[in-house]
């Protein structure tokens, strides 16, 4: 029988990942987009951690079961790292990832490829009844182009270029972005974490 998961998020690109993500260990996720009586949680934090911990602890304690909340966002050196957390509503409340992107990219007019890199950051929360919540975080290392490459993934992936491969995050195959993104590299900490969870 699959065991499930629930995972506080409406982020239906996230969403995507983690099922990719949690597949190999047997778990079938449920996010907030299956859930729709829970309201979104007002992210009031300044740094991921402070977020993910209030949109964990704001579910599990509605739902009364162990929820997993995700809080990430994109880094630019030359931006003295903005739009960082809030990179979903950088150009606005319409959370459009095409106008955030132009937005950076307007940003960056002029800025050599050397001074154009970046990092996504994504911290994972575990909250649930009687457990104290835990954090675990992970980061991927890029550059930003300066024009849109791929029609993979969500959010500013099609901006992102990954030395390491050589390829936009857009241009990555589902399988290529969990092996290297911030995201795959949290799920890492946390089974390396809760190795009797997943
Ligand atoms: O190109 C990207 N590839 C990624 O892999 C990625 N991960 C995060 N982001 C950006 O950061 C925001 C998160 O903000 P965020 O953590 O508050 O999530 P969100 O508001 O979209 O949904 P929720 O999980 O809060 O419901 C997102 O909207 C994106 O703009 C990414 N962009
Ligand atoms: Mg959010």
């Amino acid at each position: 029988m699959a065991k499930n998961v629930i995972i506080a998020t409406k982020n239906r690109g996230k969403a995507k990942e983690f099922e990719l993500m949690f597949k190999p260990y047997g778990y079938e996720v449920q996010t907030l987009l299956d859930l729709p009586h829970i309201e979104d949680v007002e992210e009031t934090g300044v740094t991921f951690e402070e977020n993910a911990v209030l949109k964990a602890e704001t579910v599990a304690k509605e739902l009364d079961c162990l929820v997993i909340s995700d809080d990430s966002g994109l880094s630019i050196d030359a931006l003295d790292g903005r739009p960082g957390v809030y990179s979903a509503r950088y150009a606005g409340e319409a959370k459009s990832d095409e106008a955030n992107m132009e937005k950076v990219l307007s940003e960056l007019e002029g800025v050599d490829e050397a001074n154009r890199t970046a990092r996504f950051h994504c911290v994972l929360a575990i909250a649930g009844p009687g457990r104290k919540t835990e954090t675990v975080n992970g980061t991927c290392e890029g550059v930003i182009l300066e024009e849109k490459r791929g029609s993979n993934g969500f959010g500013y992936d099609p901006i992102f270029f990954v030395p390491s491969l050589g390829k936009a995050m857009a241009e990555l195959t589902p399988e290529e972005k969990r092996g290297i993104s911030h995201r795959g590299h949290a799920l890492d900490q946390l089974r390396e974490r809760l190795s009797d969870f997943v």
